[in-house]
């Protein structure tokens, strides 16, 4: 069995874990944190993979704390920067227990895992190319870790292809035209009846192509979370692994 704690478990995501979890025939649960709770609690006596949904501004905070605690970590909140994930990887490097993992997704949906994968396939085939995230208006960050991850994908892709910067003759912009992530534009849409969704549009002249995903439901996650818990209890390289895409045939 593997020993599954939860941190952020009274959270949307964390209470969905937490049932996944108790659901899984091969996962036992250990223990259920939030915030106010001491994490150093979680040992590799009690848990084998620790798995953290909280805030972007204490999820560093965390995952440092669970890795010097000599546990593997998968982590679905966002906020990650280059430097942060490097601040991951120094502390995997000193980690007391040899071997051990972190695993870090912006998104754990098929849908959205798949969407983000084929817009870097297309990218280097359009011209133009934005993309719009879609939320619930509880969500506390804009743009989506999703959404960051795809521009930063989409504009790996146009670079590598030597394709030039995405033509826009804006002159006057109040915010209108979205943020810039890598030089593509990222637009932020929040409204009640939504949970999380993601457009990529690409456009030639005369043709169009949109890439979507959409979850309806928050259990559309729980089958990556429970996918990236047993590959850090099994085969998962040690250190740190981002994205799902590293756990899928793809
Ligand atoms: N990777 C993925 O597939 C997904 C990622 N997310 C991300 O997961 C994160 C959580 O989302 P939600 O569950 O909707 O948020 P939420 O606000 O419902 O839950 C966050 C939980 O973290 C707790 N918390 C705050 N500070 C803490 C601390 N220091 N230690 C332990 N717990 C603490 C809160 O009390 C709360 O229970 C967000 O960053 C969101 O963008 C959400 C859905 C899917
Ligand atoms: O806050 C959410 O709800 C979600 N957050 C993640 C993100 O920011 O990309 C994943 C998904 O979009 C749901």
């Amino acid at each position: 069995m593997i020993k599954v704690s939860v941190v952020g478990a009274k959270g949307r995501m964390g209470r969905h874990v937490v049932d996944a979890v108790n659901g899984a025939p091969d996962m036992q649960l250990a223990l259920t944190l939030d915030a106010g709770d001491d994490l150093t609690q979680i040992t590799p006596d009690n848990t084998d993979v620790v798995v953290e949904f909280t805030v972007p501004s204490v999820t560093l905070d965390n995952v440092l704390t669970l890795i010097a605690q000599g546990v593997d970590v998968v982590v679905g909140t966002t906020g990650w920067t280059d430097e942060r994930l490097d601040q991951v990887r120094e502390a995997l490097a000193k980690a007391p227990r040899e071997g051990q993992k972190a695993f870090i997704a912006p998104n754990f949906a098929i849908s959205a895992v798949l969407a983000d994968y084929f817009s870097t396939q297309a990218a280097k085939y359009f011209e133009s190319v934005e993309v719009i995230e879609l939320h619930h208006p509880n969500k506390v960050d804009a743009p989506s870790g999703t959404a960051i991850h795809t521009a930063q994908g989409i504009a790996a892709a146009r670079k590598a292809a030597g394709l030039p910067a995405v033509p826009d003759a804006t002159e006057t912009d109040g915010g209108s035209r979205g943020q810039s992530v890598d030089g593509i534009q990222v637009h932020a849409v929040r409204l009640r009846g939504l949970n999380a969704h993601e457009e990529v549009l690409f456009g030639n002249a005369g043709e169009q192509l949109t890439i979507r995903a959409d979850s309806f439901d928050r259990g559309s996650f729980m089958p990556g979370v429970l996918l990236a818990a047993r590959k850090l209890a099994s085969d998962a390289p040690a250190g740190l692994t981002v994205g799902l895409a590293n756990f899928l045939d793809l």
